[in-house]
């Protein structure tokens, strides 16, 4: 290791002195103009993730969901998992390192992993559509350089096809071909062939419109969709010629929400599905036709998908487990709907698709979601051997067998893929003649709500379980319990998130004011015992679509009696503050008094 090289190229990339970050949940994200060092940083360190796993390793530039001004970078270890815990505390170290103790904590993570220098070392980068991207991942070259390794720059990608890059790579090609043909080539085909075997109504040609977030997802479906045009046809929505990055739109957002992205047109019981940033998460939804918005999740998508899987298993006759994977944030009936009717054993972990992945792999097929749309399917080694010895099969189970091949082709197994979990969905529910309709009525969703509270520290709320019990603070667990036990079908956690410097709260009940009003109660506990800062919770009615509903939620909120003396708390977007205007109005005329604040949605 050329130290000398290194302390001489890390001063042209060098760390604002006092800035802490933390490896997360995602890797790190903060706005994009502090992270210049911690590019060149991790830089470094995936050569040396390379060096030690003998592996090409990846490096992703992207801030997912996050506004266009943010900015963020994950590792992509071999098998294009995310980088090992051990690597995650080291990339914190390095990049938290004043310039002068560079070269110590450098040389103490060679040690520590007993990386062999001299070894080669091989870096495959990616990125995503924001601005700062394109310069950020320059400087993740310099570092990858300075150690005397190699690279290749894929240039724009979403997050999901930059794992499957170092997943071809690792496996000499045997999981497909490390290019982007090779992607859209192997996922088209097992595509094409699945949609063959639907028995077609004559009536159906099948068409979806998608949001794109104003992201890479976009660039990548477009250059795609001519491979898989005659299976399914694509309407593309933000797809970034104007609209900002993530702004009102993505998945992100309708999941958070709960409402359709801004800049597509839905009619009535038109399926329609949202990309996040990156386009590693996918959300589905229609409105009906009373024009109710209908949310379809990546709990119904884990649903959707693992029954199609079990019943491919019980034709082919075949006695593989399955497990479907969710975390604590997965709406309650979707786990019993999983359990009790379709006798699918269910394993919750920590938030995190790593920790969803890890628990997946221990299955022949593992199902794995997180409530916001991020997940894929893995399957072991045994289902692919059984496939082979499938060609004895009497020709129905062998039909089936095949079906099970081209899922599984389909699947990215690297990471949770929104173009490839996409296709799937689309191919299932053309195989089972579903409508969007009949797929979202498998279940009825437990009514839900996810705060954001905010604390001076958000460190002092530990949890266990799953992250579904607090342990610290003291008392705070035990107030919980004594609010959920006021309602019906409820349920609520908190945790301090990975992502962002907030507590996480979530409720669920049997009616949509009860979730709100367990979940503001719940908020008003980790204000009052985790040492809130700022506003205090309070009880939040969103304002609606158009005028007519505003108001009608409105009045709701006075029917409920207790938003007598209330503080009301209207949040509204940018084109929604013509209504904030009309409420004034309603503020004037009722008897009740409003506190009305004006806080922009994101
Ligand atoms: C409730 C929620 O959606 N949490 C998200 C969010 O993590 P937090 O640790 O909750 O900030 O970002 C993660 C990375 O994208 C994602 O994996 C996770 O599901
Ligand atoms: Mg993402």
């Amino acid at each position: 290791m050329d130290l000398g090289a290194v302390t001489k190229y890390s001063a042209l990339h060098a760390k604002p002195s006092g800035l802490i970050l933390q490896y997360g949940t995602a890797g790190f994200r903060t706005k994009a103009e502090h992270l210049d060092h911690v590019m060149f940083r991790m830089g470094l360190l995936a050569a040396l993730r390379s060096k030690q796993t003998k592996s090409t390793i990846g490096v992703m530039v992207t801030a997912s969901h996050n506004p266009e001004e943010d900015n963020g970078v994950k590792l992509v270890d071999p098998l294009g998992e995310m980088l090992a815990p051990s690597w995650e505390e080291h990339a914190t170290c390095l990049a938290n390192a004043e310039e002068q103790d560079m070269q110590r904590v450098l040389i103490d993570i060679s040690e520590k992993e007993a990386v062999n220098l001299q070894q080669d070392a091989f870096v495959v980068v990616g990125r995503d559509t924001r601005p700062s991207s394109e310069k950020l991942s320059q400087s993740v070259i310099d570092g990858v350089t300075v150690l005397g390794g190699e690279f290749h720059d894929y240039g724009l990608l979403t997050t999901p096809q930059l794992h499957y890059m170092v997943y071809c790579r690792n496996t000499g090609s045997r999981y497909g071909k490390a290019t982007l043909e090779g992607y859209y080539q192997k996922l088209s085909k097992a595509f094409m062939e699945l949609i063959k075997q639907a028995s077609c109504s004559g009536d159906e040609y099948r068409s979806l419109k998608v949001d794109c977030a104003n992201g890479i997802g976009a660039l990548k479906l477009r250059e795609m969709e001519h491979y898989f045009s005659q299976g399914l046809s694509v309407q593309l929505f933000n797809d970034g010629s104007k609209g900002k990055l993530n702004h009102l739109c993505g998945a992100d957002f309708v999941k958070s929400h709960q409402k359709p992205p801004q800049g597509m047109e839905i009619k009535s019981n038109e399926r329609c599905c949202s990309f996040d940033g990156d386009a590693d998460r996918i959300v589905y939804y229609y409105h009906d036709a009373d024009g109710h918005f209908h949310l379809i999740d990546g709990d119904k998508i884990a649903t959707l998908i693992s029954s199609f899987l079990k019943e491919l298993l019980v034709e082919i006759g075949e006695s593989l487990n399955i497990g479907v994977v969710q975390t604590a944030y997965a709406n309650g009936s979707s786990t019993r709907y999983l359990e009790e009717v379709m006798k699918v054993p269910v394993y919750c972990t920590k938030t995190g698709v790593k920790h969803l992945h890890h628990k997946a792999q221990e299955f022949d097929i593992g199902v794995y979601f997180e409530a916001n749309g991020h997940g894929t399917a893995l399957f072991s080694t045994a289902v692919e051997m059984k496939i082979k010895q499938s060609e004895q099969l009497e020709e129905k189970k062998r039909k089936a067998a095949k079906m099970l091949e081209n899922i599984i082709d389909l699947f990215n197994q690297a990471a949770g893929d929104a173009i490839s979990d996409m296709l799937v969905i689309e191919a299932i529910l053309a195989l089972k003649g579903l409508t969007v309709q009949q797929w979202d009525a498998l279940y009825t969703d437990l009514p839900n709500r996810q705060l954001k509270v905010q604390v001076a520290d958000r460190r002092v709320i530990s949890t266990t379980n799953a992250e579904r019990q607090a342990v610290t603070p003291p008392g705070l667990q035990e107030t919980i319990n004594d609010l959920v036990k006021k309602y019906k079908l409820s349920r609520a956690f908190v945790r301090p998130s990975g992502t962002e410097d907030v507590v996480r709260v979530y409720a669920e009940a049997d009616s949509q004011e009860s979730a709100d009003h367990l979940a503001c109660e719940v908020s008003l506990a980790v204000f009052q015992l985790a040492g809130g800062i700022g506003e205090r919770p309070q009880p939040e009615f969103k304002i609606g679509h158009s005028a007519a509903e505003t108001t009608c939620n409105i009045n709701n909120a006075f029917g409920l009696g207790t938003a007598n003396r209330h503080t009301v708390l209207i949040q509204c977007s940018d084109s929604s503050r013509s209504f904030a205007k009309e409420t004034r109005a309603l503020k004037m005329t009722s008897t009740v008094a409003i506190h009305q604040q004006l806080t922009m949605i994101n």
